[in-house]
């Protein structure tokens, strides 16, 4: 059963106010280097196989942070970059609130293509592509982490979750916050979501289990003994 820890890059100073998307030299804030180190302290305890970025400037200076006193490198895979947004890069959130195409985005996401960009669903599909090939790579016994950005987040989530894309607006990934998945052979697992808290990682459930799961993908029927 690989798991996948999902981190969004900490807060640079065009988070919230402007879609920065693929904008070159867009670095962490103060406030998001603190929020880098946090989330550094937040996984200490976890054994990290790979750690994987966004080539995004913010991702990597994020994931740079988890990978300090490690022996692992950041590996860059262009898969996890922000989408493509395209003429929306770079513009005001509050100015693209009022195209016709933001309340697309909104409500049949899979839908959108961004002028002169990607397209929502080419996002997903690139980046879900990259999280089952690191699957295989990594093993079922792999650990990895992955720097990215909120929609790439949040469109691994929903293929996680089963969710169709046009669903995907309602999972959340903030700055710095960590989502968890565990990609068993029958199904994945959402672990965490969207958490600020210091993670540790369940063991695999065969070992704590009633002995019923026999490939590792049973849910428990009732919730079992807890998973942490
Ligand atoms: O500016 C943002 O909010 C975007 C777009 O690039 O996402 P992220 O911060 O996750 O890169």
């Amino acid at each position: 059963m690989t798991t996948l820890l999902l981190a969004r890059h900490g807060l640079t100073d065009l988070t919230g106010p402007v879609l920065a998307g693929r904008t070159p030299g867009v670095h962490l804030s103060e406030a998001g280097r603190a929020q880098a180190a946090a989330l550094a302290g937040r996984v200490a305890g976890v054994r990290l196989d790979a750690i994987v970025s966004s080539p995004l400037e913010r991702c990597r200076e994020t994931a740079e942070a988890v990978a300090q006193g490690r022996e692992t490198d950041v590996r860059v895979d262009d898969r996890f970059i922000e989408c493509g947004y395209g003429e929306w890069t770079g513009r005001p959130l509050a100015e693209l609130a009022k195209e016709p195409l933001w309340q697309v985005v909104q409500a049949h996401p899979s839908a959108v293509t961004f002028p002169g960009g990607e397209s929502l669903a080419a996002m997903q599909q690139r980046a879900v592509a990259a999280v089952r090939e690191w699957n295989r790579t990594l093993g079922s016994k792999g650990v990895y982490l992955v720097c990215s950005h909120g929609d790439v987040i949040k469109a691994i989530v929903a293929d996680a979750l089963g969710l169709h894309l046009d669903q995907f607006q309602r999972i959340t990934a903030d700055p710095a916050a960590l989502t968890v998945i565990r990609y068993a052979p029958l199904r994945p697992f959402v672990l965490r979501l969207n958490d600020m808290g210091e993670l540790r990682l369940p063991e695999d459930s065969e070992e704590k289990d009633g002995g019923e799961n026999i490939t590792g993908s049973d849910a428990a029927v009732g919730g079992g003994p807890g998973t942490t």
